[in-house]
């Protein structure tokens, strides 16, 4: 059987980190694409150095030719810019729309069959433009967003409640933004609900809020760190499992930006909602029960999405 292929479109710190993950864990074999010279190409030949040590064979290339992702299986997008302290994610939204139309357009050429995960901020917007830009089926087109955010947020409850981060699970839904919508109600310890934890005392209402906060605002405390530019282990990390979920049908369930025909009352947008991800790319959307402090919260998520899509057609007409 042939070799799967990945396309990372953008071969900055995500680019890079996701070549590394996909080397390692087998995946298939990886083009990394820039528009900047000499990137892609050093550090393909940087981590192919790498298998010989870790014993990976899989053949890895930098290439600045849109021709170079043909027959790709899965694309993952990070091209454009990440923000800096000072920066909202929406700050990012002219100029990297621009470039979800270039990298749009060279998909939609050479690669139309693939499964396309994007990463670009600000996220909703920018999956969903990429979308429109490509044409690809929007089954095949999905954003990255509600993995990393729900990870954060299991993180931050597995310090609380002192237990490994294996044991937690939780949803993010909403957009990518400071109204994202974690939701404690579908958060769990080994199966125990998070409100039945602080029910026993083993934590509080206050502290549960202060950690919806922190993963809130979880890309921010590290842009701030950073100074330089954002956060890339675990949003690389988070898009592998997207991409591992559709090579292997894994059906795995993970909170996504998928486009919504109806769903949640939402129509004709890209917003974080938990969809089965196998062999067909975004396979359903799972709609789950909200209280209603939830279904407030997911509805001023959506109306911020649709401010930014409406941004984006008032700059690019041809998204209209
Ligand atoms: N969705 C999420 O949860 C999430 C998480 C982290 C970062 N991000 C976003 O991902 C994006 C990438 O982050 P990063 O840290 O890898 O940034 P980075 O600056 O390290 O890398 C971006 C790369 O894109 C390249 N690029 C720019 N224009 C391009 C074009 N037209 N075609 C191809 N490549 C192009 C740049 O040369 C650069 O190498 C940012 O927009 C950031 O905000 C999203
Ligand atoms: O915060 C950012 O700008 C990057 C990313 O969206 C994140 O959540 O880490």
């Amino acid at each position: 059987m042939a070799r799967k292929k990945i396309a990372l479109i953008g071969a900055g710190n995500i680019g890079g980190t996701l070549a590394h993950l996909a080397a390692l864990k087998g995946l298939g074999d990886i083009v990394l694409f820039d528009v900047v010279e000499g990137i892609p190409q050093g550090k393909a030949l940087d981590l192919s150095q790498c298998g010989a040590v870790e014993g990976f064979d899989a053949k890895i290339t930098g290439s600045n030719d849109y021709a170079d992702i043909a027959g790709a299986d899965v694309i993952i997008v990070t091209a454009g810019v990440a923000r800096k302290p000072g920066m909202s994610r929406d700050d990012l939204l002219g100029i990297n729309l621009k470039v979800m139309k270039a990298v749009g357009e060279g998909i939609a050429a050479n690669a139309p069959d693939a499964f396309v995960i994007c990463i670009t901020n600000p996220l909703d917007a920018m999956v969903w433009a990429l979308r429109e830009f490509s044409g690809l089926p929007h089954n095949k087109v999905v954003g990255m967003a509600g993995v990393l955010d729900s990870s954060r947020f299991n993180h931050f409850l597995a310090e609380e409640f002192q237990v490994s981060a294996k044991d937690v699970t939780s949803f993010v839904l909403g957009g990518h933004g400071d109204t994202m919508v974690p939701v404690i109600e579908y958060s769990t310890v080994a199966g125990i609900p998070v409100p039945d934890l602080i029910k026993q005392g083993r934590s509080t209402q206050e502290r549960i809020d202060a950690i919806v906060q922190r993963t809130r605002s979880g890309g921010g405390e590290i842009v701030a760190l950073l100074k330089t530019g954002s956060a890339f282990y675990a949003p690389a990390t988070s898009a592998i499992a997207m991409a591992e979920a559709y090579l292997g049908d894994k059906k795995r369930l993970l909170p996504c930006a998928a486009n919504l025909t109806g769903q949640y009352g939402v129509d004709n947008l890209y917003v974080g909602v938990p969809v089965i991800i196998g062999k067909d790319g975004v396979e359903q959307v799972i709609e789950i029960e909200l209280n209603e402090e939830a279904k407030g919260n997911l509805q001023v998520s959506v109306d911020a999405v649709k401010e930014l899509l409406d941004a984006c057609k008032a700059i690019d007409p041809s998204l209209a």
